[in-house]
């Protein structure tokens, strides 16, 4: 029955296809061509994992509630820039839906043309090999998108077609292909062994908190943020699936995503929000000050009220907050933050957590608020260019796409992004993994080695690592 019902959404879904198609027959450039339509319930890590033969062109993207998943599977469209890409990205983005073909009657966010991607922490730092399959920015329009929101799923297809394409052609690829995502069972794959797990330059690092520490006291500096690296090799590549659905089932009130660029592929576990906007409805979010969770009910307790009263975690929190605020009031009005930060519990640690609200002007888009935003004080520092520079200089790896934006925005101007932290980049069976903290005049370069280890454990736990 249930499988009657699938073939019947997805009759209907390729005759929307086969319509779009058909009325394009004197293109003169290439044009999108994207229809949409609802389905049963469908396991959207399903979805991913049986689209493995488009390796490196999939994305997948769960809100922190679990409440909105995206799986994207295969290159539609592709924009990327080794600039620093916001502009570039909006500029392409609104060339793309202005001649656009859409065919979707839902009104749902995250439906239709959804574009899926993020940015470098920092354009301007000399590339690495780790991250030489990531530009600058990245983002992508998948040709299947499958939305779960709320307790309804949805399918769409986008085509990019061209003068030169053969209609009937491509429109058989693309059924073909859609028909062999739909009706697969999740399958969650044995974890594979852990080989080696190493932290790199630990002691370098302490040294690097201690020198920035001084800076600070110096007047030169109010806060930095800095990382380090783990890697971890294990006996066979890793199932990006499978860790996915361990992500998901280990840590709560984070988002799960995933980005995959030709044999990496980036991954994280983040509570962090950047911005959120539905409706023009701005939702952004100070995540900044951490403790570890108590082992009993009274212990935990005890240290949350400990960090909501420490002074070193106020400060870090209060330089986030600050600068939000700033920024947020730029391209919105209503803005509303509360005074007093409240606690913000995870499956690990414990942080300082103050949501921002607003109503954003017309005329912004999600990119606007992004690049604004971009990187506040929780991941950065502040002054905000001062704090970047040193990074720059002083931090002795490649950030990448850690600690930077990622998400989704469609035609309509919804969207999200958050922070990638909490992450790892993947490629075959060696994890990257990255942890940061805020340092500031009063940190300890012990306590802030140890606070960065209680950050590597999302990841680490999910992979089979040990603490
Ligand atoms: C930079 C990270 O965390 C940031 C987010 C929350 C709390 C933080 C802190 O207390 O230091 C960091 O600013 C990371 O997890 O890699
Ligand atoms: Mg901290």
């Amino acid at each position: 029955m249930e499988g009657n019902i699938l073939i019947q959404t997805t009759s209907t879904l390729y005759e929307k296809l086969y319509r779009s198609i058909a009325t394009i027959d004197s293109l003169h450039s290439s044009k999108l061509v994207s229809v949409t339509t609802e389905l049963e319930e469908i396991n959207p890590l399903a979805f991913y994992q049986a689209g493995s033969t488009f390796k490196g062109e999939r994305f997948y993207w769960s809100s922190a509630d679990r409440s909105f998943t995206l799986a994207g599977i295969g290159e539609a469209v592709k924009i990327e820039s080794d600039e620093e890409g916001f502009q570039i990205t909006e500029e392409q983005w609104v060339d793309l839906i202005n001649h656009a073909e859409i065919d979707n009657v839902t009104n749902a966010s995250g439906t239709g043309p959804v574009a899926f991607g993020g940015f470098a922490f920092d354009p301007y730092k000399q590339s690495s090999v780790t991250w030489s399959e990531f530009p600058n920015s990245s983002t992508m329009v998948p040709r299947f998108l499958l939305t779960k929101s709320g307790t309804k799923y949805f399918i769409t297809i986008n085509a990019l077609l061209s003068p030169e394409d053969s209609t009937a052609l491509f429109y058989q690829e693309l059924v073909d292909q859609c028909t062999k995502l739909l009706g697969k069972e999740f399958k969650q794959n044995p974890e594979p062994q852990l080989i080696q797990q190493e932290e790199v330059a630990p002691e370098e690092w302490k040294r690097i908190v201690k020198d920035t520490t001084e800076e600070i006291k110096a007047g030169k500096l109010g806060k930095v943020v800095l990382a380090r690296e783990m890697i971890a090799t294990f006996s066979s590549d890793i199932n990006i699936a499978s860790l996915l659905n361990t992500l998901q089932e280990q840590q709560h009130q984070s988002y799960v995503f995933a980005y995959e660029r030709g044999d990496s592929c980036f991954v994280g576990a983040t509570p962090e929000r950047l911005v959120k906007l539905e409706d023009q409805e701005l939702l952004s979010t100070c995540l900044a000050g951490t403790i570890a969770r108590g082992k009993t009910v009274e212990e935990d307790r005890y240290f949350g009220e400990q960090l909501l009263h420490d002074d070193k975690n106020l400060q870090e929190h209060e330089f986030v907050v600050n600068m939000i605020k700033t920024a947020v009031e730029t391209c919105c009005h209503d803005v509303d933050v509360p005074e007093h930060p409240v606690l913000y519990p995870l499956r690990n640690l414990q942080h300082l957590y103050t949501p921002v609200r607003g109503k954003l002007y017309n005329g912004y888009t999600i990119l606007d608020v992004v690049k604004q935003l971009h990187p506040t004080p929780a991941l950065g520092g502040y002054p905000i260019k001062e704090s970047i520079e040193f990074i720059r200089e002083k931090e002795p790896f490649h950030r990448g796409w850690y600690a930077s934006p990622i998400g989704w925005f469609d035609a309509r101007d919804n969207g999200e992004f958050a922070v990638a932290i909490r992450s790892a980049l993947i490629s075959n069976n060696q994890a990257v993994l990255f942890s940061g903290c805020g340092v500031v005049e009063d940190s300890h370069p012990q306590a802030e080695y140890e606070e960065t280890a209680i950050k590597f454990l999302p990841m680490l736990h999910a992979l089979g690592g040990y603490e």
